[in-house]
């Protein structure tokens, strides 16, 4: 009988034991299942990562979720296999670095909008900037929020980016407006800055038909606008009417010298439409016309992959890649400031000067000379300066006569070259450091064969 009992009693241990072992090996089957659960979510999430507006829509919730969870998830590295142990170092490799990108994202978000003057309503206007994100125009649109006024932005995001205005978005001046002025636009305004076009020799020669619409039918919709809501309206015209002038420096009576069927001639002779269309407009039409006929411009936000001669250059010189001068490099240029430009069109849009005004800076320097001017200023660049082909048609020399601006307007430019470039390389440097950052590879790697 007590033989009978104790074995028994063992038999009862031995099931305990057993049931008791069965529910641990159930448990750590559990947690291991829900651990690679996570691992495939990191995975996901990693993958993710290729548009900055799904990293702030979706990944920073996310993310910081997942970040609440990593200290659990270190102690469970020690417990697991090898194989997993791998996997969740890798994970957590790919938190540490959303982790970076979620900070740096955040750091783009305003906290509060840049100061803005408060103007009463019989002194705020109404102003439409088309072209408003690209990189003249959302400086403009910058200094017309902060003088107070209700600012429209236009633009087809072509060459503009809305990061370029970004900053005012949800404020209460503020609208934007994604449209191609080539379509006919119905809003109200007292005044327009018409800036829509592509700037940049490589972009307006990529889709030239497009780049000729723009520049009339797109001018038409501008004035016909103009028109119907007695608005003034600002043409920015370019030196590029002046095509490879055989006067120098350029005044605004010299009627040119273009090639009307070259590479340039969807934007040289685009603009010259442009001009024609607002004059003849102010004739027939009465329209209130201003026309600014801008320099080579340079500064901040201009597009690191724009394809002019002051981001190549300064990229280059960044990344220690080879200074391409096209051609040899004796063709002169006159480079101007952005914030002076901006200061130039607002006075030419307060004057009562109707004709065309130059706006540039009359420091001619060769392109050759630019490049060392650049790359004396970038600290430790090891690039080289290489001479290529030669582009077609491309002005051989270029600087504008401003006695009209100073006359007229009272505009003078006030940054140094030196200045402004210095301001524009710190820009570009911060491009480039978030831009490897993302995708961990430079943004050009030109290769230009010396031709001699
Ligand atoms: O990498 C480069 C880029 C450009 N260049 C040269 O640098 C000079 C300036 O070229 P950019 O492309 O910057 O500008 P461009 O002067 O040819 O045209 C500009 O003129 C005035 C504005 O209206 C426009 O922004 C643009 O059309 C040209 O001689 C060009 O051949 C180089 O030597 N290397």
């Amino acid at each position: 009988m007590i033989v009978k009992s104790l074995k028994f009693r063992k038999t009862i241990t031995a099931v305990c034991v057993l049931s008791l072992l069965a529910l641990v090996i159930l448990i750590l089957k559990k947690d291991s299942t829900s651990f690679n659960d996570k691992i495939t979510s990191y995975q996901r999430v990693a993958k993710r990562e290729d548009s900055e507006d799904i990293l702030h829509r979706d990944l920073v919730p996310e993310v910081k979720k997942e970040h609440v969870q990593k200290l659990k998830m270190e102690k469970e590295i020690n417990k697991g296999d090898d194989t997993t142990k791998r996997e969740l170092q890798e994970a957590k490799a790919r938190i540490d670095q959303l982790e970076k990108k979620i900070a740096f994202l955040e750091g783009r978000i305003p906290q509060k909008y840049p100061e803005v003057t408060y103007l009463g309503y019989k002194e705020r206007k109404r102003i439409l900037v088309t072209g408003g994100a690209g990189f003249v125009g959302s400086h403009l649109v910058d200094v017309l929020m902060t003088q107070g006024h209700e600012v429209i932005v236009v633009d087809n995001f072509f060459t503009g980016r809305k990061r370029n205005v970004e900053h005012w978005f949800g404020h209460r001046n503020f609208e934007m407006i994604h449209h191609d002025i080539v379509n006919p636009l119905y809003v109200e305004a007292d005044e327009i800055y018409h800036l829509a076009s592509p700037a940049s020799p490589p972009h307006y020669m990529q889709n030239p038909v497009k780049t000729i619409k723009t520049n009339t039918l797109g001018t038409i919709n501008m004035l016909g606008l103009a028109r119907r809501v007695g608005a003034k309206i600002l043409i920015a015209s370019t030196s590029e009417v002046y095509g490879d002038p055989m006067v120098h420096p350029q005044p605004e009576t010299y009627w040119g010298h273009v090639n009307p069927i070259g590479p340039r001639a969807c934007y040289d002779e685009g603009k010259r439409v442009a001009e024609t269309l607002a004059y003849s407009y102010a004739k027939q039409e009465n329209v209130s016309v201003r026309v600014a006929r801008i320099f080579n411009t340079y500064g901040p936000r201009m597009h690191a992959t724009d394809g002019r001669v002051v981001s190549n250059f300064i990229m280059q010189a960044l990344q220690n890649l080879t200074i391409t001068v096209y051609g040899n490099g004796k063709q002169t240029r006159s480079f101007c400031y952005v914030s002076d430009l901006v200061d130039g069109l607002l006075s030419l849009m307060a004057s009562s000067y109707t004709l065309p005004v130059n706006i540039g800076n009359p420091v001619e320097h060769t392109i050759e000379e630019f490049a060392m001017i650049i790359k004396n200023l970038v600290p430790g660049c090891r690039s080289t300066v290489a001479t290529g082909a030669a582009v077609e048609d491309d002005p051989q020399r270029r600087r504008p006569d401003i006695a009209v601006a100073e006359a007229n307007l009272h505009w003078t430019p006030k940054v140094s070259l030196q200045d402004g470039l210095q301001r524009t390389i710190e820009y570009f440097r911060e491009e480039l450091s978030r831009t490897t950052f993302y995708n961990n590879q430079t943004y050009m790697d030109i290769k230009v064969k010396p031709n001699n």
